[in-house]
């Protein structure tokens, strides 16, 4: 007998590119590896443009690749049919639906596809659209309509859940529901893979964050440790006669108490501040942007006056 593959998703050397010699080329996946295990939630994170729409596409069946290995529930989604089609979920980024059937019927008619589905209601109120089952889909909001898709995507009982930036244009009382949503999915042992700008969505949700840079994955790690105890470093700040000054440490209690050893009869050291880098700021330097927040240009040990107060 064959032992059952622990990965919902394998992904090896995927390569896509768009365009035409005439009009040049855009290598919109260069080479990505990922793997997500049964029962994970997985957030792929990545700039406008990073490959990550192109990817989750290619793992749906939708979108075909140049190069590369492709297992998604032990298929290969080129040549995968019906029967595993009705294994996923899928909530794409871009789905207008301006249908004239009402939330309840078009909820239900997904519903009569699949051999194993939820029920229909349920599902709706899940989302959160109980008052609207009887609206027809055209006359919802935007963010009504994103949780349409929501419920569409869920209602067959997926195996593995394909959610494309599922909480643009949710308010924020509405994008916590949601998250309350994925995580009881979880629990019930659907796996998930996410695409999302949300960095507060990654930590929230995820098991494990991707970052997709330029088609390549150019970090992975849990929301806590992603990036490495070297970006975790602690910064301590301070004003210096004006000066904004930073240093890098990991030991922020010595740095303070030598910043006091130091200071003035009051005792006080002006602006004081100790910050640990977020999962932004981690993500913001993965990807080579400066974050706004704090400083982590700096070795430990060393003053940093890079960033002087205006
Ligand atoms: N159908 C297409 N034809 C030509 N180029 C495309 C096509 N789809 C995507 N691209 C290009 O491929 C690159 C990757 O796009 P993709 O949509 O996969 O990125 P993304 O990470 O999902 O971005 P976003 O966060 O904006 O959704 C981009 O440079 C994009 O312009």
């Amino acid at each position: 007998m064959q032992t059952p593959d622990p990965l919902a998703v394998r992904v090896r050397g995927l390569r896509k590119r768009y365009g035409s010699a005439r009009a040049g080329f855009k290598n919109a996946v260069a080479g990505l590896d990922l793997d997500v295990a049964h029962g994970e939630i997985v957030a792929v994170l990545g700039p406008n443009g990073a490959g990550k729409t192109t990817t989750v596409e290619i793992l749906e069946g939708f979108r075909d690749r140049d190069d590369g290995e492709v297992v998604v529930l032990g298929e290969d989604p080129r040549h995968a049919g019906r029967g595993w089609r009705a294994r996923i979920g899928v909530v794409m980024q871009d789905s207008r639906d301006m249908s004239e059937l009402t939330v309840l019927e078009k909820v239900r008619a997904a519903a009569a596809s699949y051999p194993d589905a939820r029920d229909p209601a349920e599902v709706i109120a899940a989302v959160g659209l109980a008052e609207k089952a009887k609206a027809r889909t055209r006359g919802l909001s935007g963010g009504q309509r994103r949780r349409l898709d929501v419920a569409l995507g869920i209602v067959g009982r997926p195996e593995l859940l394909f959610l494309d930036e599922p909480t643009t244009g949710f308010d924020p009382q509405a994008r916590r529901s949601f998250w309350d949503l994925v995580t009881a999915l979880r629990d019930d042992g659907t796996t998930i893979l996410l695409t999302t700008h949300y960095l507060d969505e990654a930590a929230q949700l995820a098991d494990r964050v991707v970052v997709v840079h330029d088609g390549v994955v150019v970090a992975s790690g849990t929301p806590e440790t992603l990036g490495g105890p070297e970006a975790r470093t602690p910064v301590v700040g301070w004003d210096d006669g004006g000066v904004r000054r930073t240093e890098r440490t990991d030991r922020p209690t010595a740095a303070v108490a030598r910043l006091i050893a130091g200071a003035g009869p009051d005792g006080e050291v002006p602006g004081l501040s100790v910050t640990r880098p977020t999962l932004e700021d981690v993500y913001l330097s993965l990807i080579g942007e400066t974050s706004t927040t704090t400083d982590t240009t700096t070795d430990g040990g060393d003053v940093d006056s890079s960033r002087k107060a205006a």
